[in-house]
């Protein structure tokens, strides 16, 4: 992928009916730790959406949720767009990228983003198209036959997200993808992101703990408070497109992210019904 990011904004129209809905959604666990209290929520199409929030305020517990990964204590989750397959969740609609990799060591590079059309029944033949759109999409166009032990971190995770592009979902949904990388493959991800959301035409949620790459990457950031998480500030960003190295070293950048950060410290503060 280039590292250049979007040359403009696509448009998240507020007329069109949310890619997915939160209403009231809380989450126990059996453990008793009440994760999520009362979350309310719209993604609008093509929005790019960042959770922030403090460890542990449950933006994961929140996003798999949302991805079906995980059922809600009380409250709903509803996708007014998708086609709903027999078991109440949206068909074909979510890709999602988890914090680590998790590709299987021995497949190949092509068999790891292969798999979840194999889920679907669908031949490895029939899929080959698909599968190298997709790689070439994230740059790795030429690392087909390789394993996982031969690329970096970086490379890694290009492949899940490559995995995660195969199906072409309606909506990206990435629990912070690039915490573990170093600050240069991780800025290059962000713009690489960046550009498969404008190109795609992607909804994308991304869960992050930094202020920095919550602003940097957000047409929208939802900033939540210390656990059990709930949506404290909702602030669209109006900050210009492209971004890119001159947004990263712009004075907006450093006033942007400084006002993320106060919402942040702000929402930390709220009291949490911790439990
Ligand atoms: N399966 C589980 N059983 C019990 N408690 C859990 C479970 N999963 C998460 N929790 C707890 O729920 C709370 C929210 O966790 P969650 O992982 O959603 O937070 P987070 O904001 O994503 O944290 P981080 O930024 O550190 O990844 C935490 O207190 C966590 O310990």
């Amino acid at each position: 992928m280039s590292s250049a990011a979007v040359a403009e904004r696509p448009a998240a129209s507020t007329r069109q009916r949310p890619v997915v809905s939160a209403r009231n959604v809380s989450k126990r666990f059996s453990n008793g730790t009440l994760a999520l209290s009362d979350m309310t929520l719209d993604i609008m199409p093509g929005e790019f959406v960042s959770l922030l929030g403090p460890s542990g305020c449950g933006k994961s517990t929140a996003l798999r949720i949302i991805a079906s990964l995980g059922e809600a204590t009380t409250g709903t989750i509803d996708w007014p767009t998708s086609r709903i397959d027999s078991r109440g969740k949206p068909a074909s609609s979510i890709g999602f990228v988890f914090q680590e990799p998790t590709l299987m060591p021995w497949r190949t590079v092509f068999g790891n983003v292969y798999l979840p059309l194999r889920l679907k029944g669908q031949s490895k033949s029939a899929s080959r198209e698909r599968i190298m759109a997709a790689l070439e999409t994230v740059g790795l166009g030429d690392f087909a036959k390789a394993y996982p032990r031969e690329l970096s971190g970086g490379m890694k995770m290009r492949v899940s997200i490559a995995r995660a592009l195969v199906t072409e979902p309606a909506i990206l949904l990435m629990d912070e993808p690039f915490g573990a990388l170093d600050e240069i493959t991780r800025q290059k991800l962000n713009d690489d992101v960046l550009r498969l959301w404008h190109e795609a035409g992607l909804t994308v949620v991304f869960v992050t703990h930094s202020v920095y790459e919550a602003a940097y990457l957000s047409s929208r950031i939802i900033v939540m408070g210390s656990r059990p998480g709930r949506v404290v500030t909702d602030m669209p960003i109006d900050s210009p497109w492209p971004r890119d190295e001159g947004f990263r070293s712009s004075e907006d950048y450093a006033a942007l992210s400084r006002k993320v950060s106060d919402a942040l410290q702000h929402a930390i503060h709220q009291t949490g019904e911790a439990a």
